[in-house]
């Protein structure tokens, strides 16, 4: 069985108490002889500002180069609010997605029909939902300049961010999102505001071209954001495929993430392009959850995002997808067990454990069906 290199950057905050729960489910893997990893860790955000003054060091970088796959926890939190806007804690992920060129980033919002109460939706709106946004990375207002505070007349001040994207960043998220599309329900929503931005017009216009030319065969519908946004509360089973930019992505998967139950069910994969030669792409893994404060050290945090992005990592990077069903089929059982921490526990009927206590319940589970 091929030996899989795997860097695990736990991060802060729950990041740290997330992650150990994985390294349960991948002992579990190793155990059972699913998977084989040289695995190595490292640090990222504000407990790599802590140790060498940058929010990820140089020797981390070139370990996440040399990675097969990389899972990172979350990073951020108050401990560092004051820390140049340059080296915070968010820093050290957006220079590990866009050195690595990481534009894919696949969102699924999956409810678990053990879930269905514990959205702030109605059951009826949300069970059976199986929704997928496709958000560009490493472009758009995250990473544009100028991006600055400058000092104006008068003591006043002026704050820029700067949204740019070019066709080509466009064409090739668009051409991600088509190509899910077709081993799906055959259709893609494309988001972006061109009633107001000159980005949204070329998003548009380019995702239209591409659909036309090479994916003709899939659905395709425009929607402004703001009236996604309020689609995906209303009615969210009408979406298949999101595909939209990077902040609106943010945004819309946050949201996505409570028609599930809890921001702590979402798993993600950010993707590079797949090389010609080896066939491999650059991947990280990581929840959609960010460090989560006011309950890091509590022990309560949901590892639920975590342990699904590491069946997105077995998937997409390892093809191991005998590992990745098992992964995916103990969530689901450990739900329809009973087992709640405490953002899901909803009303009565469940047990409620913590971070810990859901990992002892997944692994239970997975022996189970062993
Ligand atoms: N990918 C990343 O590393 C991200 C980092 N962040 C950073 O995290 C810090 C906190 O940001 P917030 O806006 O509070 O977002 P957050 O995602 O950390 O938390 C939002 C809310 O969801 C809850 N929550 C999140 N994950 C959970 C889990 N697994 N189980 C149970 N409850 C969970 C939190 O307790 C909190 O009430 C900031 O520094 C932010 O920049 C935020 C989002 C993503
Ligand atoms: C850099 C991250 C903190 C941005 C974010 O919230 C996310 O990617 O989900
Ligand atoms: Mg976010």
């Amino acid at each position: 069985m091929a030996t899989h290199k795997l860097l695990l950057l736990p991060g802060d905050g729950i990041g740290v108490e997330v992650m150990a729960e994985v390294k349960r489910v991948i002992g579990w893997l190793e155990k059972v002889g699913l998977a084989s990893f040289a695995i190595e860790e490292d640090l990222v955000g504000g407990s790599a500002y802590d140790s060498c003054g940058q929010p990820i060091s140089e020797g981390a970088m070139k370990r996440a180069f040399e990675a097969d796959a990389i899972l990172l926890g979350a990073v951020g939190g108050p401990k560092w609010a004051d820390v140049a806007y340059e080296a915070r804690p968010e820093a050290g992920l957006l220079r590990l997605r866009k050195d690595l060129e990481l534009f894919a980033n696949l969102r699924p919002a999956i409810c678990y029909p053990a879930l269905a109460s514990a959205s702030s939706l109605k059951p009826e709106i949300i069970e059976g939902l199986d929704l997928l946004i496709v958000r560009e990375l490493t472009g758009g207002v995250y990473f544009g300049k100028p991006k600055e505070i400058v000092d104006i007349a008068d003591g006043q001040k002026r704050a820029i961010d700067t949204q740019v994207y070019e066709s080509y960043e466009i064409e090739r998220i668009a051409r991600v999102a088509f190509e899910i599309a077709r081993t799906r329900r055959n259709k893609v929503v494309s988001c972006e505001k061109h009633n107001v931005m000159k980005s949204g017009v070329l998003w548009k216009q380019v995702v239209s071209e591409v659909h036309a030319a090479d994916y003709a065969d899939v659905g395709l519908e425009h929607q402004l954001a703001d009236s996604c946004g309020m689609q995906l509360v209303r009615a969210p089973k009408q979406f298949d495929v999101i595909v939209t930019d990077n902040l609106f992505g943010d945004i819309l998967s946050d949201v996505a993430a409570m028609l599930t139950g809890s921001l702590g069910m979402l798993p993600s994969a950010s993707l590079g392009a797949v090389e010609e030669i080896s066939g491999k792409r650059r991947a990280l893994y990581e929840p959609v959850h960010g460090a989560a404060p006011d309950i890091a050290g509590k022990g309560v945090a949901n590892p639920i995002a975590m342990i699904g992005s590491l069946a997105m990592a077995l998937r997409y990077s390892f093809n191991l997808s005998e590992a990745a069903d098992r992964i995916e089929a103990a969530i689901a059982g450990t739900l329809a067990a009973g087992f709640r921490t405490g953002d899901i526990a909803g009303t009565g009927g469940s047990t409620v454990v913590g971070t810990s206590g859901m990992g002892d319940a997944m692994l239970a589970e997975l022996d189970k069906a062993a």
